[in-house]
């Protein structure tokens, strides 16, 4: 059986492998978050760790009567103990679906910014087993996610958001309980968020379901034992793509004739994340998706008439040169920019208009492009089949700037850096090798460690 850890420890460990910098805490009001800006606050003021100091963040959704009082609060506690502290507001319209998704959306854009106003790139969380249980039984249930054995093994204890920010969870091994114990001991009270009794929540729903009195040590365990897995097969997939896999482009992905020889759970992954990044979205393909494009990876190949699939507005090809993947020819958005505006065209995409006049970007041709890719054409990189989705599949030849005033398209005027999907958004630290490998097929600077 997997020890539960007690709170107090858990924060000593924490600390203890914890390089000098700030943290920022992220303090909803709640028994967790609370329970952790306390317990972190003793053991400095107990053990001061040279340069390590705390500042907190309270976001205020702006959701519910009460909440900014509640977040007031969380200032006032902070008051007291000379550690500075932050509100910010999710300001603007609230979406009438997936508001859960998007206030956690919003919560870490703001909190991360937050991190940055306060100099730091760190943010801590409370994060508890509580809560790794409930998102590991919520992922269990949703087969059309993607989300398989990989997802099993639940929160990492380190993510990096947004490329910038890393979050830290120390609190994964802890039970919720033990952190209220520590609070009520302190006579330390704490706010109970009424949308916690909602059982309009998948996540209160399935808080019901687990219980809270047993299993916490039999679900320790299996988490341990997913997060090796997840860990071995993201390198083990990582290791695919770097000696198997090849970009032409920056757009079309290569893997050699033989990877279907690869073992089948690591070469799966690996081609999920090819998938998901060539096809400009946050999350990887679905378990059904996934099932047709092994098939075709793995079944009989047809000589002549290569075999073809869709997964994740990608188009999959299988001809004699390889498996080829890139991005189908539909749907292509255009996006405007302002001068110097940078945006995300297509989910692929950071784009950077360096043009004086408003631009429009759009996927098509100019000649010179055209003379380049019937070079690429000739050179016979591209499968036939494919090359008739070149404007998709070829941006660099094909994605244009057009100045408003003009009807000649401009290619130079647009800096373009290859987004990587969900890596690029929140990168867990389990998938830092596979995120390391895609940056270097993709031709971005890669991910480091951060120094925690
Ligand atoms: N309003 C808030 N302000 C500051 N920090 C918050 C806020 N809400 C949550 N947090 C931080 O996030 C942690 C997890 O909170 P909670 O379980 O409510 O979020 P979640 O949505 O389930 O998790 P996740 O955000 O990872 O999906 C809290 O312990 C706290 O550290």
């Amino acid at each position: 059986m997997c020890p539960i850890e007690d709170p107090r420890s858990a924060i000593d460990t924490f600390l203890n492998r914890l390089s000098p910098g700030r943290l920022l805490v992220a303090v909803s009001g709640g028994s967790d978050s609370l329970g952790l800006l306390t317990l972190l606050h003793e053991a400095l003021a107990a053990a001061p760790r040279p340069g390590v100091t705390l500042c907190a963040a309270t976001i205020d959704h702006g959701l519910r009567a009460g909440a900014a009082e509640e977040a007031e609060q969380v200032g006032s506690f902070c008051r007291q103990r000379d550690i500075p502290h932050r509100i910010a507001r999710w300001q603007g319209e609230k979406p009438t679906t997936g508001l859960a998704a998007s206030a956690r959306e919003a919560r870490y854009r703001l909190l991360a910014d937050l991190a940055e106003d306060f100099g730091t790139r760190r943010i801590v969380t409370a994060h508890t087993l509580d809560d790794q249980r409930e998102t590991i039984a919520m992922r269990a249930s949703r087969t059309e996610t993607g989300d398989q054995a990989p997802g099993l093994s639940g929160m990492a204890a380190l993510t990096l958001y947004d490329c910038r920010i890393f979050i830290l969870r120390p609190w994964l091994a802890c039970r919720r309980q033990d952190i209220r114990d520590e609070l009520t001991r302190r006579d330390i009270p704490w706010v109970d968020d009424p949308s916690n009794q909602d059982l309009r929540s998948e996540r209160v729903r399935t808080r019901r379901t687990l219980g809270v009195d047993h299993g916490y040590e039999a679900a320790l365990k299996t988490i341990k034992a997913a997060a090796e897995g997840r860990r071995q097969l993201s390198d083990a997939a990582a290791a695919l793509l770097d000696s198997r896999a090849r970009m032409i482009d920056r757009t079309v992905a290569v893997l050699a004739p033989d990877i279907a020889d690869a073992a089948p759970a690591p070469l799966a992954h690996a081609i999920s994340a090819l998938i998901m990044v060539l096809g400009g979205r946050r999350h990887l393909p679905g378990r059904e998706q996934m099932d047709k494009v092994m098939a075709l990876v793995t079944g009989p190949y047809k000589d002549r008439h290569p075999d073809r699939t869709t997964a994740g507005r990608c188009l999959i090809v299988r001809s004699a040169g390889g498996l080829f993947i890139a991005r189908e020819c539909r749907g292509l958005p255009s996006l405007r920019l302002e001068p110097g505006d940078t945006a995300i065209w297509d989910g692929r995409f950071r784009i950077t208009s360096h043009s004086d006049e408003p631009v429009l970007v759009h996927a098509g041709r100019n000649a010179d492009d055209a003379a380049e890719y019937r070079k690429a054409e000739t050179e016979d990189l591209l499968p036939p089949f494919m090359r008739r989705h070149a404007d998709a599949v070829a941006p660099r030849f094909s994605l244009l700037a057009q100045p408003q005033a003009s009807r000649q398209p401009d290619l130079l005027s647009l800096a373009c850096k290859p987004e990587l999907g969900g890596y690029d958004r929140f990168l867990s630290g389990f998938d830092l090798e596979l995120a390391n490998a895609l940056a270097a097929l993709f031709g971005r600077d890669g991910f480091s460690r951060p120094p925690v």
